[in-house]
């Protein structure tokens, strides 16, 4: 869950829509000429319904998730998803009724058994269709339809027509009354009609749609507040024959947020922490031996920023408010805690633990924040640079104090310093000036900062200037 989905600034308008013809040649040419297997299509599909699914609904709070899966492919992906669910700490349940009893199958069958085998392996319970309550919405907080998919066609014959009922009634009941489950759709809303989409308007109304490969043309008539596409698998081929538009997936995301942004009530907004508490009487009496905090990182090490030192630098001094904040509990702190801390937020793969808020005001007391980055912490204090005609540098120069806050999302944690603040020695700073790529140093020189340009052409006159001293001509963009 550490890379996050992202949101495709496509418009839905530009995206393409496949007809159902044209999603079951492409599911043929991938395992034909193109060599995929199934188990690894379905595999790759499950991963980012899993994924899709913790982007929006955690598991702190969501945690009963009922995946019903249907005798295809799609209930493959319904079967993998809530593998990869249980992993992410999820509690998964399985209903599947036309699950195969007998192990020695081949093709879809056996991969389905060793979907089961490894399920239950987990210890996910497979619960019979009879013994499932009548009412889910006391018993699960999300429902996963992984019924059918885009070989749906007609209307579903028994068990099918009864989940699918259960499921609507999830929807016709009282939402005032209580919380009701989720209901996440993989690939179509089962029961909708491949292209034409809920025909009857008497359909699911799932709120999570997660779109695979390419999303199918009932996706157009979606309406819930999350449209996910995944399947991070398409080979330019298959975009280039079906002349697919598709969005592009951020970093290493394996889905990718589509349709219309979600609309958020700022007033509700609250992260709900995961990560383990840590109590008042595991506080060591010695700051000094609270070295390693009790929270489990990522084993996959980033590597630390190089230790970047130079010119126009401040330092700031910690006064005697130096928190370190988990949760609602604070610690004072010194420097050399906080870098172990930092170490363990480099060490837990966040991005840019180094980005602090700076809060200055000058002599007018009206206060000014901006992001800057960390470039140093030893006893002395906290060093980042700055333009010297900066904002922050005049309001330093005026009232030489300030406050930082770093935000570790993902630890559940914050570090406010305050103190007063003093320029870094000269040495330091062309260290640090000259460590930096010429680009830099160039944009650097001639950067004004915050204080207001004069007008473009001097600035123009002066990067002319600077690009001429320096020999590498880096590019440069204003
Ligand atoms: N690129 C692709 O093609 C990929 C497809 N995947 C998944 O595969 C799905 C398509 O899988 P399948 O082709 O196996 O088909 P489905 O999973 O859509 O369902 C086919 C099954 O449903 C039954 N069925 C159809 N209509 C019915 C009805 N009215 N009542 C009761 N049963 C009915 C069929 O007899 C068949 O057993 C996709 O929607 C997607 O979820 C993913 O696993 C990976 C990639
Ligand atoms: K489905």
């Amino acid at each position: 869950m550490a890379s996050r989905a992202g949101f495709s600034t496509q418009s839905s308008d530009s995206i393409s829509y496949l007809l159902q013809k044209e999603a079951a040649e492409i599911d043929e040419i991938l395992m034909g000429p193109l060599g995929f297997s199934v188990d690894q299509l379905m595999e790759l599909a499950g991963l980012s319904v899993a994924a899709a699914i913790a982007e929006v609904y955690r598991p702190s709070e969501y945690s009963r998730v009922l995946a019903i899966c249907g005798p295809g492919n799609n209930g493959g992906d319904g079967l993998v998803a809530a593998r990869h669910l249980h992993h992410f700490g999820y509690t998964p349940f399985i209903c599947y009724p036309k699950r195969t009893a007998k192990p020695l199958y081949t093709g879809l069958k056996c991969l389905q058994v060793a979907d089961i085998l490894q399920l239950e392996s987990l210890g996910v319970p497979f619960i019979p269709v009879e013994d499932l309550p009548a009412d889910l919405s006391n018993e699960f907080d999300i429902v996963v339809d992984a019924m059918f998919g885009f070989s749906f066609s007609g209307t579903p014959r028994p068990p099918f027509d009864e989940l699918i009922q259960r499921l609507l009634s999830l929807e016709n009941h009282d939402k005032t009354q209580k919380e009701l489950p989720i209901i996440v759709s993989i690939d179509i809303p089962s029961g909708w009609h491949v292209e034409e989409g809920d025909t009857t308007g008497e359909g699911i109304k799932p709120d999570m749609l997660v779109s695979l490969t390419a999303p199918k043309l009932c996706a157009k008539k979606f309406c819930g507040p999350h449209h996910f596409l995944g399947g991070r698998f398409v080979p330019p081929s298959i975009v280039d024959k079906y002349k697919l538009q598709l969005p592009p997936y951020p970093g290493s995301s394996t889905c990718v947020r589509i349709g219309k942004a979600p609309k958020i009530d700022i007033s509700a907004l609250r992260e709900n922490y995961i990560s383990p508490e840590f109590h008042e009487e595991e506080v060591e009496a010695d700051p000094f031996d609270q070295v390693q905090p009790p929270f489990s990182f990522c084993p996959c090490l980033s590597k630390p920023h190089a230790p970047l030192k130079g010119k126009k630098g401040k330092k700031l001094l910690p006064g005697p408010t130096c928190l370190l904040i988990w949760g609602n509990r604070m610690l004072l702190f010194t420097t050399e805690m906080f870098r172990k801390w930092f170490d363990n937020a480099v060490a837990a793969g966040l991005k840019e633990p180094n980005a602090m808020a700076l809060s200055t005001s000058g002599k007018d007391g009206k206060p000014s924040s901006r992001m800057v980055l960390l470039k140093g912490v030893d006893k002395d204090g906290f060093v980042w640079y700055t333009n010297y005609e900066s904002r922050k540098a005049r309001e330093l120069s005026e009232n030489p104090c300030a406050t930082l806050l770093f935000y570790w999302d993902g630890l559940n944690r914050q570090v406010r310093v305050e103190g007063s603040v003093q320029k870094v020695s000269g040495e330091e700073s062309e260290q640090y000036f000259h460590s930096r790529p010429r680009g830099s140093q160039i944009g650097a020189l001639a950067s004004k900062q915050s204080s207001v340009i004069a007008g473009r052409d001097v600035l123009h006159q002066e990067y002319r200037e600077l690009e001429a001293k320096f020999s590498h001509g880096s590019a440069l963009q204003i």
